[in-house]
């Protein structure tokens, strides 16, 4: 981010209303005013603590307004719903350099003010003090690829499933048989954390038995994303329990353990900090409504995540290709000149040999974690065929062959290709 002295935040809004008084309602509401003038609020104090406006773009109209508004019966506005993009400043000074403050006055009650039919913080960009106050990710993409021992090409990853179900033994026998096979990285599913079911310190446990002895053999040991996610007491102490048992990465579901808990985390952790972003369609999925990625993941990452999710091409969800790659691109640019912050992308999402080469031809990188569930576990020759099928799908994608041509002589993508078309 630009060397700023104010917090600036980007708008795309909707309003049946003036887009400039709408801007200045905005900017009144989350600095120094209230819905009426009260004593106080001089020149002077607004001089120094009153949001400003700092640019407003008028784009198209809408004939209907996006969002529902209080009074369902009125009639449509006259001029239609005027859409704007807006950027909004802060003094640092009213906030400090503090994300929880940060996020209730650049994202706080703005989304359902009466003035909007529809709005959604697109960036924000942040003094140089935050890069004091939060120290961001310890690991991002060097420290990850330094622990998983894997210098260059992608993190070949998956996820246990079925996601719930097994005991630690039965995930401890599926990950060896996935480290055996060359895997780089593993994580639990979100939906598994410390259940009587599986409980996590025999999990780490039998996980760790079975990925040190496949370390011991290939000298290089699979990352294993434990889901530490819980409160904030037994997230340091199942971090603790992973650290003890030789682990080199932690999970954490940014929106169950919250901004307050990811940042203990942040500060906490001595190890890579794996992000999930289970829950983010509440956030994102109307496009008049909620956060880009690209300024959500920037909260998340300066208070320490080293991975982030952002689901995959041709995923299972809803999510377009180019939205993907826009949030990949986004964990790949520097938050603060002062520092190389860049954290690892996580492709993850219905993920098979079939999407490497378009992944890797739109992101133009292989700093990126490649998680496939199904697309691994469900290969007709078992996960470790998985395996070897998607490291020869990137095998592919990066020599910019055809992944047909080059199943020719790799029967494993082959058989993946079959099994995923
Ligand atoms: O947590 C995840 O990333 C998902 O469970 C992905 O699973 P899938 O690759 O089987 O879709
Ligand atoms: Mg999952």
């Amino acid at each position: 981010m630009a060397s700023l002295n104010r917090i600036e935040a980007d708008y795309w809004f909707e309003t049946p209303g003036d887009p400039r008084r709408t801007a200045e309602v905005m900017a009144g509401e989350q600095s120094s005013g209230t819905f009426v003038a009260v004593p106080g609020e001089t020149p002077e104090l607004m001089a120094r603590a009153a949001a400003r406006v700092e640019r407003l773009d008028l784009l198209d109209h809408a004939q209907a307004p996006s969002l529902p508004s209080v009074d369902p019966a009125a009639p449509p506005a006259p001029g239609g719903y005027r859409r704007a993009r807006l950027t909004l400043s802060w003094p640092l000074e009213t906030t400090g350099p503090s994300l929880p403050n940060l996020l209730a006055t650049v994202a706080g009650n703005l989304f359902e003010l009466r003035q909007v039919s529809g709005l959604r913080l697109t960036d924000i960009r942040l003094p140089a003090a935050f890069a004091d106050a939060y120290a961001g990710p310890k690991f991002g993409v060097a420290g990850t690829r330094a622990l998983a021992g894997v210098p260059d090409g992608p993190l070949i990853g998956t996820i246990v499933k079925p996601s719930v179900g097994f005991g630690p033994e039965e995930t401890a026998a599926l990950v060896a048989t996935l480290a055996g096979a060359g895997i780089d990285f593993i994580k639990d599913d979100e939906l598994q954390s410390d259940g009587p079911l599986c409980p996590f310190e025999a999990r780490v446990d039998a996980v760790m038995r079975a990925i040190e002895a496949e370390a011991d053999r290939r000298g290089r040991k699979a990352m294993f994303a434990f889901n530490i996610t819980g409160d904030l007491d037994q997230m340091r102490r199942r971090h603790d329990h992973v650290l003890k048992r030789g682990g080199t990465c932690v999970m954490a579901s940014l929106n169950s353990v919250g901004l307050a808990g990811m940042i203990e985390l942040g500060r906490f952790t001595q190890l890579p900090i794996h992000a999930h972003r289970n829950g983010w369609g509440y956030l994102s999925r109307s496009p008049q409504l909620g956060f880009d990625y690209r300024a959500w993941h920037k909260i998340w990452r300066l208070a320490g995540a080293d991975h982030m999710h952002v689901n995959g091409i041709a995923n299972k969800f809803s999510e377009p290709d180019a939205s993907v790659i826009a949030s990949a691109q986004a964990c790949r640019e520097p938050l603060f000149e002062s520092r190389a912050d860049a954290i690892m992308p996580v492709f993850s999402s219905g993920q098979t040999a079939r999407q490497a080469p378009a992944t890797f031809a739109a992101l133009g990188s292989t700093d990126l974690i490649y998680a496939a569930g199904g697309g691994i576990l469900a290969h007709p020759d078992g996960p470790a065929g998985g395996v070897t099928a998607l490291r020869e799908a990137w095998e592919a994608a990066m020599a910019q062959v055809p992944l047909q041509s080059y199943a020719q002589t790799h029967p494993m993508l082959a058989r993946a290709l079959e099994r995923f078309g």
